[in-house]
This record gives C-alpha cells, sequence and structure tokens, in this order.
C-alpha cells in the first residue's frame, strides 16, 4: 500500500548539509498498522512529511495504493490539484492535533469536506457519521478548548477520515497524551483499521505503541532503517534489536561457568511446561534469572532468561532440546554472527 525506494532528504541550510533520509526502502501492506520507531532525530517525521509530499524528497520514490506520489509536481500544502487530489487518499494525524479554535467540533470535521467542494448537507452528515465513529457524536457542537487531549486527537482522526482515506499518517499521535489516553487512542487506531480496512503508519519514539498496535515495525537511526519486519517475526529472530527493546527480558548476565540463554515463547508454546521438561530431561539445575509474559501485537509472548550449569559448549544438547521445542533461543553473551547490516524479515513482497 505504501513503498519507498531509496528515499533520500538531503536539508541545505547556511551552507550546511543535513541528511534526514539516506536511502529509505520501505514496504507497508495493505491493512496493517507499520510503526516507524526512532530516536529523536532519527528522520521519522522528514520521513511522514515525504510520505504525502508535504516536503519533497532529494531522490527516491514514494508510492502509495499504485500511485508515484513523487511523479506529480509541487510538494507542500499549496501543490497542484493532482498532487492535492492524490493527497485526499491519505489522512494525517499530529501531536498537537492541529484543530481550528474557532470552529466548533463539528467545523473542524467538515473543513476537508468543504476543500472538497460537498455541499453544506452533505457535510453536515458526514461529519456526524465520522464523529459517531470515534466516540464523539455529542460533541458536535462544542469548540476545541472544552475537550480533554484524548478526544482533541479524537476529532483530529475524524477530521483525517473526512476524505475516506486508504492510509492513515499518524505523526507521534499519542505522545502528548497520558498512558490511559494513549491506549484507549491506540485502539480507536486498531478498531478503524479493521473495521475500515485502513492501512496505518505510525511514527513513535514508545516502544509501547509499537508493542500495542503494530503488524510490523522498522527501526530507524540516522536517516536510515536498520532493521524491520513483522513483529512476530522480529520476536522469533535471534539478535533482533527491536526484538530485545520491544520486550525486554531482564535478569543480569552472570559471569563464570554458567551458561545464560534467553528463551521467546509465543504462539503454542507459550502452553509448555518446558523448563521442568529441560530439567527432568537431562537432570540439569535450571536457575531463572528474569521472565515475562506480555501481549504483543494482539499476540500472547513469554520470554525467559536462564542459567545453566557448564559452559555453552556444554550444553549444546540442552539447548538444542529448546529449540525443537518451537523456542527462539538466543546466547546473550555471545556477539551475534554474521549479521547483515540491515535486516530485512518482512514475508511475501517486502
Ligand atoms: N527543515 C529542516 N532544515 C534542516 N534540517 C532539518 C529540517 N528538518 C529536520 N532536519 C534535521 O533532519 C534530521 C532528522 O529530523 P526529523 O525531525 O525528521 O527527526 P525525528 O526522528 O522526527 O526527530 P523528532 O522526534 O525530534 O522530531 C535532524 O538532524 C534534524 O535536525
Amino acid at each position: 500500500m505504501i513503498t519507498t525506494s531509496d528515499l533520500t532528504k538531503v536539508y541545505r541550510s547556511r551552507g550546511r548539509e543535513v541528511t534526514a533520509l539516506d536511502g529509505v526502502s520501505l514496504h507497508v501492506r495493505p491493512g496493517e498498522v507499520y510503526g516507524v520507531i526512532g530516536r529523536s532525530g532519527a528522520g521519522k517525521s522528514t520521513l511522514i512529511r515525504c510520505l504525502n509530499l508535504l516536503e519533497r524528497p532529494t531522490s527516491g520514490t514514494v508510492t502509495v495504493d499504485g500511485q508515484d506520489l513523487t511523479a506529480l509536481a509541487g510538494s507542500g500544502n499549496r501543490a497542484p490539484r493532482p498532487l492535492r487530489l492524490a493527497r485526499s487518499g491519505i489522512g494525517m494525524i499530529f501531536q498537537h492535533f492541529n484543530l481550528l479554535s474557532s470552529r466548533t467540533v463539528q467545523g473542524n470535521v467538515e473543513l476537508p469536506l468543504e476543500i472538497l467542494g460537498l455541499s453544506r448537507r452533505d457535510r453536515a452528515r458526514k461529519a456526524l457519521e465520522l464523529l459517531d465513529l470515534v466516540g464523539l457524536a455529542d460533541k458536535a457542537g462544542v469548540y476545541p478548548a472544552r475537550l480533554s487531549g484524548g478526544q482533541k486527537q479524537r476529532v483530529g482522526i475524524a477530521r483525517a477520515l473526512a476524505g475516506d482515506p486508504k492510509v492513515l499518517l499518524s505523526d507521534e499521535a499519542t505522545s502528548a497524551l497520558d498512558p490511559e489516553t494513549t491506549r484507549s487512542v491506540l485502539s480507536l487506531l486498531r478498531d478503524l483499521n479493521e473495521q475500515l480496512g485502513l492501512t496505518v503508519l505510525l511514527i513513535t519514539h514508545e516502544m509501547d505503541v509499537v508493542k500495542a498496535v503494530c503488524d510490523s515495525a522498522a527501526l530507524m537511526e540516522k536517516g536510515r532503517i536498520v532493521e524491520s519486519g513483522a513483529v512476530s517475526d522480529l520476536l522469533a529472530t535471534p539478535g533482533s534489536r527491536l526484538a530485545r527493546e520491544l520486550f525486554p527480558v531482564g535478569g543480569d548476565l552472570s559471569a563464570g561457568d554458567r551458561t545464560v540463554v534467553d528463551i521467546t515463547f509465543h504462539g503454542e508454546s507459550t502452553g509448555r511446561p518446558v523448563i521442568s521438561r529441560l530439567s527432568r530431561a537431562y537432570d540439569v539445575d535450571v536457575s531463572i534469572l528474569g521472565a515475562a509474559m506480555d501481549t504483543v501485537g494482539g499476540r500472547q509472548v513469554g520470554r525467559m532468561r536462564i542459567e545453566l550449569p557448564g559452559r555453552a559448549e556444554d550444553n549444546v544438547v540442552p539447548i538444542g532440546f529448546l529449540r525443537e521445542q518451537g523456542l527462539t533461543v538466543e546466547l546473550p553473551g555471545d556477539p551475534p554472527a554474521g549479521r547483515a547490516d540491515v535486516v530485512e524479515l518482512s514475508g511475501e513482497g517486502a
């Protein structure tokens, strides 16, 4: 649904060049919620602004729903009509909501419908439908100043859906909200994704957002995507940084004649008594250093850090047993062998 190919953006100001995007190739499948995560300055905002041509990339292409947006002339808010039309298929929500304080809630949602040229009656009907969809039907006549942050973001979402977009871009949409409101806005995004088949690309600096709602994720650093893939694949991949950050296992690495093993349980393996079987089968004392269960991307996942007596070479057979049980097994003391610079774990079509 969204594909970028070798996207670069170089800013030039006061004789200095900043490469904000450095060859970003991204593939977001129709109907998925895709999170781009990275620290401040990684290039996330630049990426999202290049996706809808609010900024023109220096090179590379952006295709949304089969249309190459970079082939259309212009950029920014005052772009020529073909780009503005293409953009009506892409909704966007913002960290600080960007509502007009002089208009009521309904007036804010009607704004893009006015630009699309709908009659007063059709605008009102559509705006009320959208407000109902986001749970704010009773706030149509209220001004934004009287709304909570979560309600303002719901208005932002209703407004973003006015042009019946297939794609919704979210620029840190929950960063200004408290944890509970964040959860309810993310759950609304997930509902809209499921009900309307909406493809959602969100940028965030919070791992919890990715954990709560994303099917796929990409880690961005210094303008580059350094790792990407379906969250469930990432969790099953030894050495994945995203997996480690999404789901830190806890427990210190101990030194000496011991082997520390990180295990990820997912799918059917979460219910099996694997550790007691391991202990019985190999007559080995297993120490549990840290463990947690959580829901990631709507699926239950468990992580555990255990310690076995003896060095790694002495534990090849018990470790093999764990792998045979369908678990992802990592030896966190070892550097990941032969890892490529960029890890791409997406399934077909990526
Ligand atoms: N208009 C601009 N002119 C010059 N440099 C810019 C401009 N916009 C962004 N940059 C630079 O590009 C780099 C990426 O910035 P960007 O805002 O995309 O990162 P980010 O990951 O979204 O971070 P944040 O969450 O802090 O906004 C930074 O070094 C930033 O200073």
